[in-house]
């Protein structure tokens, strides 16, 4: 049996980081490969584009979403209009269906 690694790291686009800095955000959806993070565990938060550390986070719960179902609720709690949040994750997951939404906190 293997034993799983707890992910202790999340990165986002630089553009989105005043947003959680600032509460608004608090969700991100993410696909497969980033479906690990554990509720109750902490991850370090740097950009993706140059590595810049920039907050903690605590992961609060992750949930399956197709994104077929997304709606105005996850858009309201990624500070984006649906019409939005559709364009920006069709533009780094294009044509995936099977998403999942990690609710988190700004750890302070
Ligand atoms: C590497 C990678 O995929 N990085 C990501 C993925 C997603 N986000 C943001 C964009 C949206 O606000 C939500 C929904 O995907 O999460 C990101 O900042 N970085």
């Amino acid at each position: 049996m293997t034993t799983p690694i707890i992910p202790t790291e999340m990165t986002f686009f630089a553009r989105f980081e005043s947003d959680i800095l600032s509460g608004k955000k608090t969700i991100t959806i993410r696909d497969e490969a980033e479906r690990h993070y554990v509720p109750g565990t902490t991850v370090d938060v740097s950009t993706y584009e140059d590595g810049r550390w920039f907050c903690r986070l605590e992961i609060l719960s992750v949930e399956p979403i197709a994104f077929s179902d997304l709606n105005d609720f996850h858009a309201q709690q990624e500070n984006m209009t649906l019409t939005e949040l559709k364009a920006v994750i069709n533009d780094i997951y294009p044509g995936i269906e099977k998403l999942y939404v990690v609710n988190y906190t700004l750890v302070k």
